[in-house]
């Protein structure tokens, strides 16, 4: 036996192999400690092996689905040994063979899957030369459950950004080449070679079928090729069944979607809070959807808002159509007829992979069944052109054949399971209710049988009957047996009876012993005929689930603008924002009285310095400002008055940083290495947000980070940017570059105290109010005092501020000695422009860098 475990064990290769023996699966070995640790199961041993006890430990085959979804979420991957001989024949061990193999990432049974989000498997290539990244990195990304398969290409630097939009559930690598992720996720290692493009190129032809990958248009991915190809040879040894389902490789190309690296999307709690909860986010506010499919892809555009006006146009302009023009209940009405339609996508794909179960078939057809209603109540809408709701009707209009077929294929009811049989209608199949019959009607036939026999024969005391040892028989006491007729065949003597079979008897008996395995069999049969038929029709109920999906998230989009007010932005093709009384999404409902507040922002206004006191509310409007631009970019509806949002490449948040401990980077690397990577990379086009950069370290390296990098991004970058800070010497700055100006959240003392007025006002703050914040934090009385007698002091004596060098304007130094060495820099710029590395030898290029080595000293 365990020589057959090592055989599957080879095959299984890192994957934890779960070994069938009778009703448990058991685990040896490394995977069974690994088990025992992760699964909290007793290890136990069995035999030995050079003389060391074997290390085992097993589940019950019963419960073995909640043990596999607790190893998923464990990041483990897992292959099922199945017993697939007959032990009664077998000699020696039961055949078995892995039957399944289940990754993090190659999910699709329901049940293992959240049904709000995906989860994706993600593979990435970089090419490298001498150690070091050699141009672009290629990402691909499977979605198994849905189909969706997508490539990209992008910058080295830009993998982490767009891992985190795709966030994988298991990422693949090859052998060697690491990987750093900003959240954790399942990693499995493959050769090298898989990722050839040779090798990934023959893997898509073949799984594709064509000749070329030119219809794909990938001409300019061929990076990303290698890891689609790769990846696809991952899935097709993880999937027994064929992958039909995944019929296109779609790229996305830059400039598609508005990037958000990871820090952004964590502070703007789009789908997560910052400490790792599911909500309050946006996403949980938002989502009103009724349908699975509906929350994932509203979770996708959340994460997804794009630069490209015409797809938002289209989906506002229908998300417009339920809001303008219709009666009010129309909405409500609409989104109760979505509300039982079941998860069409997963189910496709399910038919796709042939592992669909019954009653999802069975939920499958009641909502076909109910489509022309709802494709009516969805007609019924006047809707303007841009909008994209007739072309989701077109989709929705699935032929009435496959809601028939279904119809009359399964059962009202159906069982849960295909082998428990009760699956098919009655009436579908006439094989199957004849053997249905038989095998529920036995006692009718019996009776039935009986008269005939006894009305054909005379025999009054006939008797049909059963016994486990001899079948059936007619039974004909001693006296009678004389009037036996001639095709009566004597099956067993006894003392006062005969006992006789017939050849209708023995016909109906091999009939009815085996109707039932017969019955059983042939629904299986029917099944996988219905399912072949079904297969050919998997494009258009994917295409249907599409369209259901974008309906129910539009529909929930409509109903939060309709119950919160919210407005249609403006979208232009501009640089710029411009928003009036806008409100934060989230926390206008967690307060009683939430202060809308206006924002203008324009290349001619591309900085503003937002100052204010502690919990003035001066993060809120920043992240409102980062969430109304975001929610623009995705179709919906706005909080705000009257929003215009400009065309943005990049949303960069900086803000408040936690340690990253594991990172071994402390807040202040952190919040530099954000600030590094805002400075690298936003333009004129990006919104940025900084909050309080400069605050972890002394309060002059503070100041002069923070008058730096605002320097920068205004004069550099241009970037659109909220500056939030606490160091007032920064509010100078809008008087030396007219394309800043402050603004800042308004407080008011009074006889309680400090009041919040959240309102943003034009200019710079007063004053700080950090004395009066502490005493509302609760600090004692005591200490209030002392803080604000120390702060008396240093006004009086003058604290010396370190702005006075910072802001002064640079020196210019006019000495003679100062135009020397400015001339002697200017040479030696020119004399590198001039030399042209193509044209020289290694040698000569190595003589150049001695000579310019030794202009320096
Ligand atoms: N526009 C608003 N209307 C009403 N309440 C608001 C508004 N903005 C913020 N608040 C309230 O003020 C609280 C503090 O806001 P916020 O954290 O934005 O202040 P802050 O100025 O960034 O503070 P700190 O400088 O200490 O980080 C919020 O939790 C919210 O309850």
């Amino acid at each position: 036996m365990m020589r057959q475990f090592f055989q599957l064990k080879e095959e299984a290769g890192d994957l934890m192999l779960f070994y069938r023996m009778g009703d448990f699966y058991e685990l040896f070995y490394d995977d069974a400690e690994r088990g025992a640790r992760l699964l909290g199961l007793t290890l136990t041993q069995r035999g030995t092996s050079n003389g060391a006890p074997i290390p085992m430990a097993g589940v019950p085959v019963h419960a073995f689905e909640q043990y596999l979804a607790k190893l998923l979420a464990a990041g483990e991957s897992v292959a099922v040994g199945e017993q697939i001989g007959d032990p009664a024949t077998s000699k020696g061990p039961v055949e078995r063979k892995i039957v399944r193999i289940v990754t993090p990432g190659t999910l699709t049974d329901a049940a293992l899957l959240p049904s709000k989000s995906d989860r994706c498997l993600a593979a990435w290539w970089q090419p490298v030369r001498q150690g070091r990244p050699n141009g672009d990195a290629g990402l691909a990304w499977l979605n198994l459950a849905s189909g969706e398969f997508t490539l990209t290409q992008c910058h080295p630097d830009l993998v982490s950004t767009t891992l985190s939009r795709i966030d994988p559930a298991e990422m693949i690598a090859a052998e060697g080449h690491s990987l750093e992720l900003s959240r954790p996720c399942a990693i499995a290692t493959v050769p090298v070679w898989h990722f050839e493009l040779n090798n990934a190129r023959e893997q898509l032809l073949a799984h594709f079928k064509v000749d070329s990958l030119d219809g794909f248009d990938l001409g300019d991915q061929e990076t990303a090729v290698c890891a689609a190809g790769a990846l696809l040879r991952y899935v097709l040894r993880t999937q027994s069944q064929s992958l039909s389902h995944i019929n296109t490789l779609q790229a996305e190309r830059p400039g598609q979607f508005v990037i958000m690296d990871p820090a952004t999307r964590r502070n703007l709690e789009l789908t997560e809070t910052i400490s790792g909860q599911d909500s309050p986010t946006l996403f949980s506010l938002l989502d009103h959807c009724v349908t699975p499919m509906g929350s994932r892809l509203l979770r996708r555009w959340l994460h997804h808002p794009l630069r490209d006006s015409s797809e938002v146009l289209k989906r506002q302009a229908t998300v417009r159509t339920w809001l303008e023009g219709a009666p009010p209940d129309s909405l409500d009405a609409l989104i109760r007829s979505m509300s039982h339609w079941p998860d069409l996508e997963r189910i496709s794909t399910r038919i796709a992979l042939r592992t669909v179960r019954p009653r999802e078939l069975a939920s499958l057809r009641d909502a076909l069944v109910g489509l022309p209603a709802l494709v009516s109540q969805l007609t019924a809408y006047q809707c303007s052109a841009d909008s994209h709701l007739p072309a989701l009707i077109a989709d929705l209009c699935l032929d009435d054949a496959l809601a028939n077929t279904l119809s009359r294929a399964i059962a009202v009811e159906p069982a849960v399971q295909l082998r428990d049989g009760g699956v098919m209608a009655d009436g579908y199949d006439a094989e199957l209710d004849e053997l249905r019959e038989l095998a529920a009607d036995q006692g009718t036939f019996l009776v039935k049988l009986e008269q005939q026999e006894r009305d054909s024969t005379g025999i009054a005391n006939l008797r049909v009957e059963y016994n486990r040892v001899h079948g059936f028989y007619i039974e004909v006491t001693r006296g009678q047996s004389d009037k036996v007729p001639e095709h009566y065949r004597r099956r067993q003597t006894l003392k006062n009876a005969e006992r006789y079979i017939t050849p209708e008897l023995k016909e109906w008996e091999d009939k009815i012993l085996s109707a039932r395995e017969r019955s059983l069999a042939r629904e299986k049969w029917l099944y996988e005929g219905l399912l072949d038929s079904l297969v050919e029709r998997t494009r258009a109920l994917t295409r249907a689930a599409s369209a259901m999906a974008q309906i129910d998230s539009l529909c929930a989009l409509a109903l939060h603008a309709r119950r919160h007010d919210w407005v249609a932005p403006e979208l232009v093709d501009s640089p710029g924002i411009e928003i009036q009384a806008g409100r934060h999404p989230t926390v206008e409902h967690t307060i009683e009285r939430f202060t809308p507040n206006d924002c203008r922002m324009d290349p001619t206004r591309s900085l503003l310095i937002v100052t204010g006191p502690n919990m003035g509310g001066k993060s809120t409007y920043m992240r409102q400002v980062a969430l109304i631009t975001l929610l623009a970019r995705t179709g919906s509806y706005v909080p705000a008055r009257r929003a215009v949002i400009g065309s943005i490449d990049r949303i960069f948040t900086r803000i408040g940083a936690a340690d990253d401990l594991a990172g071994g980077r402390s807040t202040f690397m952190m919040e530099m290495t954000e600030a590094a990577a805002i400075l690298a990379a936003s333009t004129s086009h990006s919104l940025v947000i900084m909050d309080e950069i400069g605050r972890g370290t002394s309060t002059y390296d503070g100041l002069a980070l923070a008058w730096a990098i605002a320097n920068r991004l205004l004069s550099h970058n241009r970037a659109l940017t909220l500056f939030a800070t606490h160091y007032f010497e920064l509010t100078r700055l809008p008087s030396e570059n007219p394309c800043s100006a402050n603004v800042h959240l308004a407080a008011a003392d009074s006889a309680r105290g400090i009041v919040f007025l959240h309102e943003v006002r034009d200019g710079p703050a007063s004053r700080s109010y950090g004395i009066e914040v502490a005493k509302r934090a609760g600090i004692p009385a005591s200490v209030i005092r002392h803080a604000a007698r120390e702060l008396e002091r240093l006004e009086a004596q003058g604290a010396p501020s370190p702005q006075l060098g910072l802001f002064a304007p640079p020196e210019t130094d006019t000495s003679e000695q100062a135009r020397e060495s400015l001339q002697a820099y200017e040479d030696l710029v020119r004399e590198i422009a001039d030399i042209d590395p193509d044209s020289l030898t290694p040698r000569q290029a190595l003589d150049a860098l001695y000579q310019l080595r030794q202009r320096l000293q």
